[in-house]
């Protein structure tokens, strides 16, 4: 893998002071929020680029309250976001917007992806891995519901994890419903 790392630099936000660091490969610009001293089995959240949901405020999705929940996590017990631009499931921005027009013609998130020809989740963790390597991380605690995200992480023991809480709302109910019955989310 062709990986291009950026410098450390500070980063003070609402949630706490941070460190930021950029890995790019190709046009993928990914990031690690971190929050030192890490501990010896540092905190990590794994976190898909969500911008309707991230930066807008989206009620569809429980993106936001996630993001919103590991930096305050990790503000307070130290450890490190990793925040993957596989917007969409990786499908991308501009698929995600004709997935969510075919969810306001009934389909449902998976029937939307498939649709268009993806399956339910098009994700990939190799750089997750790069990562974890890059700061000499072996182990982990993990903030995640999704037990497809644990399974992926193949290179790095995860010895805990720590679930989101994520209050539903009437615009995500039925989406966290079928994260829940279709995609084994564990809500
Ligand atoms: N294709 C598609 N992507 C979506 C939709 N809603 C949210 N996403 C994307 O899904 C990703 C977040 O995935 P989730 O399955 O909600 O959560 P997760 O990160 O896999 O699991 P957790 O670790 O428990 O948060 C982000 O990349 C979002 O952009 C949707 O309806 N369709
Ligand atoms: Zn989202």
């Amino acid at each position: 893998m062709d990986i291009k790392v950026s410098e450390k630099a500070n980063l003070p936000t609402k949630y706490g002071d941070f460190t930021i660091q950029c890995f790019a490969q190709g046009c993928k610009e990914h990031l690690v929020i971190m929050k030192e001293p890490l501990g010896d089995v540092p905190v990590v959240r794994v976190h898909s680029e969500c911008l309707t949901g991230d930066t807008l405020g989206s009620k569809k999705c429980d993106c936001g309250e996630q993001l919103e929940f590991a930096l305050n996590y990790i503000a307070k017990h130290g450890g490190m976001v990793i925040y993957l631009r596989q917007e969409g499931r990786n499908i991308g921005l501009l698929n995600k917007v004709n997935a969510y027009a075919l969810q306001d013609r009934g389909y449902d998130t998976i029937e939307a992806n498939h649709q268009l020809g993806f399956s339910a989740d098009e994700r990939t963790y190799e750089m997750v891995e790069f990562i974890l390597d890059f700061y000499g991380i072996k182990k982990i605690k993990l903030l995640t519901n999704n037990p497809k995200k644990i399974e992926s992480l193949k290179d790095v023991e995860i010895i805990e994890r720590i679930p989101i809480k994520v209050t539903p709302n009437p615009h995500n109910e039925k989406y966290l419903q079928i994260k829940k019955e279709k995609m084994g989310h564990l809500l």
